[in-house]
């Protein structure tokens, strides 16, 4: 067991009271979790502040606390030890007290607006194909080889980060791949991670509740390249207008993406069809399984960074070419009968709306109808709702406006700001229906033989977050009940 005094190596410390030479037991960032001989560290959130829970944590047993400020009253016994920055001290306590697992495999992280989920989760696949017992962490599920363990974030907080990555290396892994949201960026959950690579997919409007202003959300992204060593790699998708910005200032090797221009990774796409893509990357032509323009951008990064990671080119595509991508993603299924494409993602951004509706027309034979059924979070960004409602519109030539997850928020007000983006000429294609279930099924209704579905937002999510309460939800599995009810 390590004592205090060990894992606050590397921390900015302004001062201790106390004896920081006693054993700990955990860490907790969470007063209600803590648990006697543990150290309790007060972080300033965006809801609370930490420091306002000290004495709980002391009278639940806390053997230690890490603060920026100290309390005017302290209990004796208990080790105070004043940080500059809570938040970033977290990190590089969690990384001590769990042996520094980052530095013990090869950690490599995903950012961007959309994509980090495929491209982690591809590059898991892949690795574990090509022989490697390898962890993920990502949105959907955490895996340490075939063992899942749920997801409850994006990117988790840094002492759930590195408990995981210590079970990573205890169980084998040589490598993890982990999605790096913004959130994460901004609230230190990476703090003293060592990263062997960084990727970046793409940035658009998302998050700007949280982040304020784009360039805000911007500089919290390249932040994370800023960060990564030298002996790490960067990877760039140079047909982002903020591709090359990313890359600016990191001292890690730079290396660059591209369908459009040259680039370390070329790729070009042949034929784009639901039965899957061709491309040529470098010199090879490849077949693929997965769908969309996106998903060469994301196969392009996968392979990419395989590939700075050391591995051989043409076993990284034989591999690739038979990878399916992560679930809810471009997730479809078609009707027995009416041969009715339903097709589940998790666009939840205008761009990534946008890029859906795109794909679909690509693969479109000509006459079919495509009925999207879509709705926006509450309690998260506002201002892409009227953008969602106009991309929704605009591409489809049916739309259900409906609710995603409306949290605290009253649905209603949620689509009305949506239908606040459709233009007038649009409008009489588009009807709102609040329950998620009934604007699947009247979609189902609406939709001819071999029209196209799109539920979007939701992708793997089992569950619709209402009021505070999560009740048991998946689009696919509605669908499909539908598709059958139908055509019984
Ligand atoms: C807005 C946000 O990101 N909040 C995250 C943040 O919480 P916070 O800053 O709001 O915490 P707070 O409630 O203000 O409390 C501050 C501190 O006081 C502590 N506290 C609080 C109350 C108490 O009684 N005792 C106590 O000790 C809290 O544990 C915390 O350490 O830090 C927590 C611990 O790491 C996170 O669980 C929490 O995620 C919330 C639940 C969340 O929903 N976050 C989403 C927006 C998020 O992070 N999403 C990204 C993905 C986004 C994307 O790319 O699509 C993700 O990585 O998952
Ligand atoms: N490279 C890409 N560029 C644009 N859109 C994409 C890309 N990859 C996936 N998408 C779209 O974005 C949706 C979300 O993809 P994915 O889950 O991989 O992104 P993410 O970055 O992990 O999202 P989140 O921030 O919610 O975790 C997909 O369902 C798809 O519609
Ligand atoms: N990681 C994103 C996911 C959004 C998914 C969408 N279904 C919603 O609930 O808004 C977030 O927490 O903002
Ligand atoms: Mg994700």
């Amino acid at each position: 067991m390590k004592t205090l005094r060990e894992i606050l190596y590397n921390v900015n410390i302004l001062q201790v009271q106390g004896n920081n030479d006693i054993a700990v037991q955990a860490l907790f960032i969470d007063s209600r979790q803590v648990k006697a001989g543990g150290v309790f560290i007060a972080i300033r959130g965006a809801a609370a502040d930490g420091h306002a829970y000290i004495s709980k944590a002391v009278a639940q047993g806390a053997a230690a606390v890490v603060c920026e400020t100290l309390p005017e009253t302290t209990a004796p016994n208990v080790c105070y030890v004043q940080v500059a920055n809570s938040a970033q001290a977290s990190g590089i306590i969690a990384g001590n007290f769990y042996d520094n697992p980052s530095h013990q495999l090869k950690l490599v992280g995903v950012t961007g607006t959309n994509g980090k989920t495929t491209i982690a989760t591809i590059l898991f696949r892949l690795f574990t194909q090509l022989g490697y017992h390898c962890g993920l962490l990502s949105t959907v599920q955490n895996q340490i080889g075939d063992r899942i363990v749920p997801a409850t974030h994006t990117t988790p907080d840094p002492i759930s980060l590195n408990a995981l990555l210590a079970d990573m290396v205890a169980e084998g892994c040589l490598y993890a791949f982990m999605e790096v949201s913004s959130h994460a960026v901004h609230q230190q959950r990476i703090a003293g991670l060592k990263f062997a690579g960084g990727v970046f997919s793409n940035i658009t409007h998302d998050h700007l509740d949280y982040h304020k202003t784009f360039d805000e959300y911007i500089r919290v992204k390249k932040s994370f390249f800023d960060n990564l060593p030298a002996s790490a790699f960067a990877l760039t998708n140079l047909d982002d207008k903020r591709g090359n910005v990313m890359l600016q200032n990191t001292k890690a090797r730079k290396a660059t993406y591209s369908l459009r221009s040259m680039a370390d990774f070329k790729g070009k796409i042949l034929e784009n069809s639901l039965t899957g893509l061709v491309m040529t990357i470098g010199v090879k032509e490849v077949h693929f399984r997965l769908i969309g323009e996106f998903n060469a951008y994301n196969l392009l990064a996968v392979y990419g960074a395989a590939v700075l990671l050391g591995e051989d080119k043409d076993r990284v595509l034989a591999a690739l070419s038979n990878i399916q991508g992560a679930e809810g993603r471009f997730d479809y299924i078609i009707s027995k009968n009416q041969r009715v494409i339903g097709i589940v993602d998790y666009a939840h951004t205008p761009d990534a709306l946008l890029n859906v509706l795109a794909t679909i027309k690509n693969l479109r034979q000509g006459h079919e109808q495509i009925i999207t059924v879509v709705g926006c979070g509450g309690d998260r960004d506002t201002a892409k709702r009227p953008v969602m409602g106009e991309v929704a519109a605009e591409h489809s030539d049916r739309v259900i406006f409906t609710s995603d997850n409306p949290r605290s928020e009253d649905p209603a007000e949620i689509i009305r700001q949506m239908e606040a983006g459709v233009a007038a000429p649009q409008r009489k294609k588009t009807i709102s229906i609040a329950d998620r279930r009934e604007a699947i099924k009247t979609a189902c209704s609406l939709a001819q033989q071999e029209d196209i579905i799109l539920v979007a937002g939701k992708g793997h999510e089992k569950y619709q977050e209402i009021s505070g309460v999560k009740h048991p939800f998946d689009d696919k599995q509605v669908l499909n009940e539908t598709f059958e009810l139908f055509e019984k």
